[in-house]
């Protein structure tokens, strides 16, 4: 079966400095996939690879079993990639529903999401329409931020820290819409440090340490080896 998206031995660097070696990683379609890795491992810098915007200086990407390496950013978002990014990024002088409606796209059999179907998956959100984006808690920009990435209909959505700096209640919140996005069968990729919240929510890990795999596996197989969380995550 074609992988959604296939990552084959790459390398990638800054300049001089190469900070991804003969990473591999596969996300097959309607599965959810987490990439763990204490900072400045080279979570963010394959996500980047990933998008175009520091690509590989060797191996291949490929997503649906086209090569993708190579590709723009903006040519490999159409094919329905769509990241939140750390940080959130959304235009603080538009309002909430403009934020959403400025990246809707159409593409033929990929979640269909539209406005209101975003709305109803962060009631938060719908209360808040109205309001300009700077207005917003750093929670509400945060769902703003998948319900914008949502608008474009992609077939691998990836999240990069999206419960960074978020209040406990308003993380859980979080975790309940990625629970709910998982239930209708998007495909998902997603950083973060909280194993015990992927473990519930994805299939499949892999951890990165110095820009290598250190170690691939299933929930379960994380879940039981508390040893792997202590040497790679340093929890
Ligand atoms: N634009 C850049 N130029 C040079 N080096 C960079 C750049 N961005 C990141 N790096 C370096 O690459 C390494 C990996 O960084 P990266 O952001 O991919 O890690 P990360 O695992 O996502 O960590 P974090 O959780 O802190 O974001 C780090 O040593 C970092 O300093």
């Amino acid at each position: 079966m074609t992988a959604l998206l296939d990552i084959i031995d790459i390398d990638t660097a800054y300049g001089q400095s190469q900070v991804l070696s003969e990473v591999c990683l596969q996300i097959q379609a309607g599965c959810a996939h987490a990439l763990l890795g204490r900072n400045g491992m080279g979570k963010t810098t394959l996500v980047r690879s990933v998008m175009g915007l520091t690509p590989p200086r060797r191996g291949e990407i490929r997503f649906l079993g086209q090569r993708i390496d190579g590709l723009s950013t903006s040519e490999i978002a159409r094919l329905g990639i769509a990241v939140v990014p750390e940080g959130r990024q959304i235009f603080p002088n538009l309002s909430v529903r403009e934020n959403l409606t400025a990246f809707a796209a159409t593409r033929s059999g990929a979640g269909h999401w539209t406005l209101d179907r975003v709305l109803a998956m962060f009631p938060r959100l719908a209360e808040r329409a109205a309001n300009m984006g700077n207005q917003l808690s750093g929670g509400e920009q945060q769902m703003l931020a998948i319900g914008r990435a949502l608008m474009t209909n992609p077939r691998l959505l990836i999240l990069d820290e999206a419960t960074e700096g978020l209040a406990p209640l308003v993380r859980a919140e979080i975790w309940r819409s990625l629970a709910l996005l998982r239930e209708t069968g998007l495909s998902i990729l997603v950083i973060d440090k909280y194993v015990e919240r992927l473990i519930e929510l994805v299939d499949r890990h892999t951890i990165l340490e110095r820009g290598r795999v250190a170690w691939e596996g299933d929930s379960g197989a994380l879940a039981q080896d508390r040893a792997l969380w202590h040497r790679y995550l340093g929890v």
